[in-house]
Formats: C-alpha cells, sequence, structure tokens
C-alpha cells in the first residue's frame, strides 16, 4: 500500500510520515491448536493452565551437601488473540538502521525482486528470529519425526508486513536520501522504493550536544528547541506518539531508539535514582537527563513500549522505577547483531564444553556513522560495556574451570574506517586451555553488514514487545482455594522485558534478577514462554521416544 505521506507523525506539510498498510485485525494463531483439557479457545483468547517445573536448591547445614527438590508452580495466561493494528516510531529513523529497516519493510510489503552483480534478489526477512526461524511443535504421532513450525505461528503476531513506520531525527533529510547517505542497500532495491522513501520525513527531535559525539552536530539541522531535558520535550514527544497514532488509526504504537550511542548519564541520588526525582531532574531541566531517558519516560507516561536499540543507560533506576509504577513496558540494551551474538553462542559452547577460555581480544572496524560516533571516547564506553559483559553469566556459571572472580581477560577495540562504511569487520581470538596443558585458538574474521544484521533484529523487538502486551498471567488457583474466593485478576509480565534478551547484547532485567547472555538459554526462554502460553511443555532435546524402546 501507498505510503502515507501525509500520516504519521508530524503530519502534513514538513511533518513526519510513515509508511502505512492496510493492517488488520487477523488472528494469526491458525497454524495448529492444542488438544488438551489445559487449553481454552474463545473467540478473542486463548486460556491455559500452564504447570511451571522447577528444582529449589538448599545447602544441608550438617553434611554441606545441596538438597535438590522438585517444585510445581501453576499458572493461568491468557493470550489476546485480537491482532492489533501496530506502528513503529524510531528514534534515529534517518539513520542506518531506521533507512534500511524502513525500505526493507516496503520491500517485503510488496514483494519486490530486484537486480543485483550476482542476479535477482527477493525480499526476505532472513535474520528474524520471529519471521525467519521454527520451533519444534512436537514429534508426528505416526512416524515420531520432529515437525517444526514457523516461529510467527506460535502466537497471534503482529506481521511486519503490516506495520506502519514513522519517527524522529535531528537530521532533516527525507529517507530516500537518508538511505543514498547510508550507503547500505543495492540501488536496484533503492530504485524501486526511492519514491515511497522520499515522502517520509522524520520529525524533529530533541538534542543535547552534550551526550553524543561532537562529530554528529553537522546533522543537526531539525532540533527542538531546548538543548537540556524539559517537561516541554516530554510532553511533545507524547503528542507525536498520539498524532502518529490518530493519523494511522492505529490500535498500537511501539518507540524504539536506533539514534546514536549517548554516553553514560551519571547515576544520581535526588537526581534519577527514583520514579519522582527523575520528573522532577527532567521539569528542572537537569542535564545528566539523557535524550534516550526523555524518550523513555514519554514513552511510558503515554503508555508505549520502548526499547533501547544503543547501549547507553537510558533507564536510569528511576526510569524503570517509574515504569513499573505506571505498569509500562521498557527493553533494551543495544541491539545484539554480529560479532557479539557470535560470542555468546561461541563462549557459551566452549565452556560449557569443559574448555577454559582464557582470553578474548574483539576487534572490530566499521566506517559507518554509528563508527564515527563511536570514535569518541565517552560513546565508545558505553559500547566497550556492552560488548564486554556479554560473558560474565556463562563463566561465572561454571566453577569447575573458574575460581569466584576470575574470568577470561577481555578487550573490545573499535576503529573508524569510513573505507567499509556499513560493513564492519569483527576479528576475534578466542584463547582456550584444553587437556593436558594443551591451548585452542579460534580466529575470526566476520564482515557483519551491520544495518541489515541489525534492522531485523528491530523487526523481531516490534513483533515480540507487541505480543507481549497482548499476555496477561495469575497463579493458578489450588487445592487450598475454596470457590467463594475471588477469581484471582490476571495482570501482564514485569514491566522489563527480559525476554527480549536474544535480540541484545546487555539485556535490561528487572531490579536485581540475573541477567542471562547465553544465546541459546536467551532463545529458549522466549521460545517455551511462547509455547507455555499454548499450555505446551518447553521443548525438550531428550527424545526418549527415540531411546527407550
Ligand atoms: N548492527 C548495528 O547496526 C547495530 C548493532 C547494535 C547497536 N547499534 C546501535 O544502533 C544505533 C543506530 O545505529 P546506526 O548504524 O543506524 O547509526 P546511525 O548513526 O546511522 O543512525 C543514528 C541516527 O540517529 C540520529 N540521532 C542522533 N541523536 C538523535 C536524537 N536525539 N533524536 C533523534 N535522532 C537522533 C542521527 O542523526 C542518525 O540519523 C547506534 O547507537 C548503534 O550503536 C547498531
Ligand atoms: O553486535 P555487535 O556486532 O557486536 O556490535 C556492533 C559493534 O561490533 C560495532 O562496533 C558497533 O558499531 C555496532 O553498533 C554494533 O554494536
Amino acid at each position: 500500500m501507498a505510503p502515507h505521506a501525509e500520516g504519521g507523525a508530524g503530519a502534513g506539510e514538513g511533518g513526519g510520515g510513515s509508511i502505512a498498510n492496510g493492517g488488520s485485525n487477523r488472528r494469526g494463531d491458525d497454524l495448529f491448536v492444542v488438544d488438551s483439557p489445559n487449553v481454552k479457545y474463545t473467540d478473542d483468547a486463548i486460556l491455559s493452565r500452564y504447570t511451571y517445573r522447577t528444582t529449589s536448591v538448599a545447602r544441608d547445614g550438617a553434611t554441606g551437601r545441596y538438597v535438590a527438590t522438585p517444585r510445581a508452580t501453576a499458572y493461568d495466561f491468557k493470550v489476546d488473540r485480537r491482532v492489533p493494528r501496530t506502528g513503529v516510531l524510531l528514534v534515529g529513523w534517518g539513520g542506518n538502521n531506521g533507512t534500511t529497516v524502513t525500505a526493507g519493510l516496503l520491500a517485503n510489503r510488496r514483494g519486490l525482486v530486484w537486480e543485483t552483480r550476482e542476479g535477482p534478489r527477493a525480499a526476505n526477512y532472513y535474520g528474524s528470529v520471529v519471521m525467519g526461524s521454527t520451533m519444534k511443535l512436537g514429534t508426528d504421532a505416526a512416524t515420531a519425526r520432529d515437525v517444526n513450525v514457523p516461529f510467527h505461528g506460535v502466537l497471534p503476531m503482529v506481521h511486519p508486513d503490516d506495520l506502519v513506520v514513522g519517527g524522529w531525527d535531528i537530521s532533516r533529510m527525507n529517507l530516500a536520501d537518508a538511505m543514498d547517505r547510508a550507503a547500505v542497500l543495492e540501488p536496484g532495491l533503492k530504485a524501486l522504493v526511492r519514491k515511497e522513501m522520499a515522502a517520509l520525513v522524520p520529525l524533529p527531535s530533541i538534542y543535547y550536544p552534550d551526550f553524543i559525539a561532537a562529530n554528529q552536530e553537522d546533522r543537526a539541522d531539525n532540533v527542538l528547541p531546548g538543548n537540556k531535558a524539559c517537561m516541554a520535550h516530554v510532553e511533545k514527544i507524547r503528542q507525536d506518539i498520539r498524532d502518529f497514532k490518530a493519523a494511522n488509526n492505529l490500535d498500537k504504537v511501539i518507540v524504539q531508539w536506533t539514534a546514536n550511542t549517548e554516553r553514560y548519564a551519571d547515576v544520581i541520588a535526588g537526581v534519577n535514582d527514583t520514579a519522582d526525582n527523575l520528573l522532577r531532574a527532567i521539569e528542572a531541566g537537569h542535564p545528566e537527563v539523557s535524550p534516550s531517558t526523555v524518550f523513555a519516560v514519554a514513552c511510558i507516561l503515554e503508555g508505549a513500549p520502548f526499547v533501547n536499540g544503543s547501549p547507553q543507560n537510558t533507564f536510569v533506576p528511576g526510569a524503570v522505577a517509574l515504569a513499573e509504577r505506571e505498569g509500562a513496558f521498557v527493553g533494551g540494551d543495544d541491539f545484539k547483531s554480529g560479532q557479539t551474538k557470535m560470542k555468546s553462542a561461541l563462549v557459551d559452547f566452549l565452556i560449557s564444553a569443559g574448555i577454559r577460555l582464557t582470553s578474548i581480544a574483539s576487534y572490530n572496524h566499521l566506517g559507518n556513522n554509528d563508527g564515527r560516533n563511536l570514535s569518541s571516547q565517552r560513546q565508545f564506553r558505553s559500547k566497550e560495556i556492552s560488548k564486554s559483559n556479554v560473558v560474565d553469566d556463562m563463566v561465572e556459571a561454571n566453577s569447575v574451570l573458574y575460581k569466584p572472580g576470575e574470568h577470561p581477560d577481555h578487550t573490545v577495540v573499535i576503529k573508524y574506517l569510513p573505507a567499509v562504511g556499513d560493513n564492519k569487520r569483527a576479528l576475534d581470538e578466542y584463547y582456550a586451555e584444553i587437556f593436558l596443558g594443551g591451548h585452542q585458538t579460534i580466529s575470526i574474521f566476520n564482515v557483519c553488514e551491520d544495518s541489515l544484521l541489525a534492522s531485523p533484529l528491530i523487526i523481531d523487538l516490534v513483533l515480540v514487545a507487541e505480543m507481549m502486551t497482548r499476555i496477561q498471567w495469575r497463579r493458578a488457583p489450588t487445592e487450598a482455594t475454596s470457590d467463594s474466593d475471588p477469581e484471582p485478576a490476571y495482570k501482564g509480565f514485569h514491566s522489563v522485558l527480559s525476554v527480549l534478551s536474544y535480540m541484545l547484547k546487555a539485556p535490561l532485567t528487572p531490579p536485581g534478577t540475573p541477567v542471562v547472555n547465553a544465546l541459546a538459554k536467551q532463545r529458549a526462554a522466549l521460545t517455551n514462554i511462547f509455547r507455555a502460553c499454548v499450555g505446551l511443555e518447553p521443548e525438550s532435546d531428550m527424545t526418549l521416544e527415540h531411546k527407550l524402546f
């Protein structure tokens, strides 16, 4: 469907603009039905009772041994089957990721095919776990062979072809010119989407120069008045969200930060440590409140889920507390697209194989504007943190290889080399101790076309975050529950959507809860939560049906 040049945030002359599609209230869960007394389908909902089985471990004071006790907790899940007309607003829409994901959605919606040096290429959603992967539903009743189904078909999810896209940027460049500036897409594809992209102009945004590299100043020609936090900025962003929603007749809007990496904000008692202090700090124009935190606060107050695709500490304690108080959803941080995604799988493999990893050297160079921004030390430091902490959980889980506090040497280097553009080079060396004093050295040269890897993650983050807003839970009644007891109310997942961690380098988790970076565990959590919502047990690779006969 043609883009709505008049629709979208900042509609009207010189306003934003969005790509819109018919969208529909179609139900996306017609792939299979679960035949179980614990699962009930109504017109609007899937109701399931799920028994969550865990093992509680305590140490016996007398013997020092662990005592492991199986536990079972029954939950009721309710999934709203009505697929809403959904929009996504990107902060940093005119950037490499923003233009690439927008063109990609247009190309998929129209089923475009374009010429390249290697011959024709068709639009696809490769790299999206939701649109490009499957999960094991079960085993065939007749042949006992695995039956795998598309991930997107497990729950009634929004289809990305139906997403309406808009956004903000401190650069006023329309998305066709910005697409050229990004130098990510093939000319053949750009030619097919140019007219629609040219009609899309980012809304003006807030710009507080101290938070991003000084070299970004030459882009900042589309900024709102004021160079530090204020409530007027919060209210303007909220109004932009409402305008976008109304102009495109949306039921829901998801907002994502894919703007430049900011420096960390200092966490200061009395400023951003609590929800009320943060709101007061914004009111007072405190210089330590970043643009991304202002966007987060605006989205929280507007009830629009907000996901941070960059590594800065957008979610200062006050922002998380505000999200919890408002019952709003947030997620982050920092898309896990290439070098780090590989690391979170490889380190998991090495350590869980009993190989004692002793050093990781991660070097990368890139030539896009992200690299230019990261050439500034304070912005690099934000990225260094998110790229370094990704091994912590896997190391801490193996006390056989590592004493408490021990960990591999780990260094991260990022250099800006304009010549390679968006095609980042990631060079890694993994050095490990193996049997009887041996060593294993793994050297990887990984060319990541950064925006083509990150854009499907932006889509996944929208689709999963939106799906999570339609899933509610409650503790199931127990034998002790009497008929006269009031029916317990359903409620949403915790405001911090740690289920998004598979797509993120530095997963934000509810305060005080553990961070999981191991890629396989992250995917298992996402998969098995979706399975539980339709009353299915977690995926088990025991395949006893092929062992016990
Ligand atoms: N593979 C990847 O591309 C990848 C992976 C992980 C994280 N990221 C992060 O995603 C972000 C975007 O990456 P990119 O390659 O698209 O970068 P980019 O520099 O091409 O795009 C960022 C855009 O944000 C805009 N911007 C800056 N400050 C803004 C503000 N306050 N409000 C609105 N717009 C603003 C800039 O003008 C620019 O157009 C970066 O923070 C990057 O670190 C990217
Ligand atoms: O996910 P990943 O490929 O390790 O991370 C990438 C880094 O390697 C790159 O240097 C940076 O510019 C990108 O924003 C992204 O963060």
